[in-house]
């Protein structure tokens, strides 16, 4: 900047700072010497006029647009609540039923500033009473009886940047409101005692990838999976396939099957649909509880070989038929049919203990695309489990349990029992030793037993 440069932005500066000088001046006289109900008046006028002369732009966005809401200025609301920072002095605050935790949200009267590719703008709200039966608007009436009073967002920037604000800021608060919306949505269980219920339960499930303790190999290729699947609405229309996925996972009791649906759920921020097929009177009842359900969402049909005769297919279909109840074959169809023509992802989860039960029809590949051998728990998961429960990753007696983890067969759930008894380090792994080694030598027993015997 050349000095003349240099006068010239300190004299524009010096203006500006006089104009809002002489703007607060005008305030605080108004306050005193005109009444109340011109204020309002006299500042509107006054700030229009200052408008008109600066180089500024606002863009103002109301919370109704008629008689609906106005769906921008809800995104804003959200939008904001996710950058309120340390520069504003107030904020509100509330919790619902359908939220996971507090939601946020800008208090009136405050003011954010946010930066967005280098433009700065500055966000208010603006909020007025509404004087309900003043006039004869049905409109007003109507909005009146929701709310009592008007909410109205400010946002301004300087007029060079409006192109940026309209066609990049503006869409990209759109898009990020509804990020942010379903992140902090709490998740839904629904089960299909009660025909999935209205409203469900919510999921208050802790566990996540994080928490569960299964092969690192696993974990790795099933949450890669689990992104390209959400990803894949163009790839799944270009082929022409139901965007869905089948996961099943099989493995001993205790080895953490359930916990892998509920970090799966928490992971994507998908609802659960547990469907019981005991529960299920017909293919008609399954139908339309299949037609039943939302899209992002986890269907989930647990010890699928409990729950269904599957091993002698044909009989089983011919005594179903008679009985009018559901089949493998309905599932099957369903799982590959039914859905196709809505569009929305979904995931089903098939869980079963024992794989060798399960009838071939419902593991060729295209119907459940991966399958997850929950194992007994081995070093890895171990580690894992030591690391929720006692907060630490290393141990000198890590090397002795583990060499005993690959004798004996444990579930995670039994070490997590053990690891629970203390919240010392020392005390607990002790105890699991002593736990691993009376499994080992109770084999070592009834193997000379059955020895003795032959
Ligand atoms: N892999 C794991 N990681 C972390 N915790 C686990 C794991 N497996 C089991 N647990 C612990 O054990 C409890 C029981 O596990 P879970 O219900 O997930 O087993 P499951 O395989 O579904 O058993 P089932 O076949 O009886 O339904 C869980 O609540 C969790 O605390
Ligand atoms: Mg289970």
């Amino acid at each position: 900047m050349s000095p003349e440069e240099m006068a010239n932005a300190k004299a524009v500066v010096s203006t500006v700072a006089s104009v809002a000088a002489t703007a607060m001046l005008v305030r605080s006289i108004a306050n005193d010497f005109i009444p109340k109900e011109f204020r309002s008046y006299v500042f509107e006028s006054f700030y229009d006029l200052f408008r008109r002369f600066s180089s500024q732009f606002t863009i103002l966005i109301h919370e109704f647009q008629g008689p609906s809401p106005n769906l921008v200025f809800e995104a804003v609301e959200v939008y904001l609540g996710t950058i309120v920072n340390s520069s504003t002095k107030s904020i509100r605050l509330g919790k619902t039923e359908n939220d996971k935790g507090l939601v946020i949200k800008m208090d009136k009267d405050e003011e954010i500033i946010d930066v967005f590719e280098d433009v700065k703008v500055t966000w208010r709200m603006q909020c007025r009473k509404i004087e309900s039966g003043s006039q004869n608007d049905e409109i007003k009436d109507m909005i009146a009886a929701l709310c009592s009073e008007l909410r109205c967002y400010e946002l301004s920037f300087l007029k060079k940047h409006k192109e940026t604000v309209l066609k990049s800021y503006l869409p990209y608060i759109m898009e990020r409101s509804k990020v942010a919306k379903e992140e902090s949505r709490a998740i839904k269980l629904y089960s299909n005692f009660r025909n999935w219920g209205s409203d469900g339960m919510n999921l208050e499930h802790p566990m996540t990838f994080d928490t569960l303790a299964i092969d690192e190999e696993i974990k790795i290729t099933l949450i890669d999976d689990l992104a390209c699947f959400v990803k894949g609405k163009d790839y799944y229309n270009r082929i022409g396939k139901a965007w869905k996925r089948g996961y099943l996972l099989y493995g001993p009791p205790g080895t953490g099957k359930s916990s892998l649906i509920a970090a799966m759920a928490n992971h994507l921020n998908y609802d659960i649909y547990d469907l019981d097929l005991t529960e299920v009177r017909s293919n008609s009842n399954l139908r339309s509880l299949l037609l039943g359900m939302s899209g992002r969402s986890i269907l989930v049909i647990e010890d699928i070989d409990c729950s269904i005769k599957l091993d002698n297919r044909e009989k089983e279909e011919e005594k179903e038929n008679k009985h009018n109840r559901v089949t493998l074959s309905g599932i099957l169809n369903f799982l590959d049919g039914i859905w196709s023509c809505c569009g929305e992802e979904r995931i089903i989860v098939v869980t079963t203990n024992d794989i060798d039960k399960l009838d071939a029809a419902l593991l060729r590949p295209g119907r459940m695309d991966m399958h997850i051998h929950m194992s007994f728990c081995r070093l890895s998961a171990f580690k894992q489990l030591v690391f929720n429960y006692l907060g630490i990753r290393q141990h000198d007696m890590f090397a002795q349990i583990g060499g005993l983890l690959e004798e004996v067969e444990v579930t995670p759930a039994e070490v997590a029992g053990e690891l629970l008894k203390s919240k010392n380090p020392t005390i607990s792994l002790q105890g699991l030793l002593e736990f691993l080694e009376n499994k080992i030598a109770e084999r070592e027993r009834l193997k000379a037993e059955t020895d003795l015997t032959a």
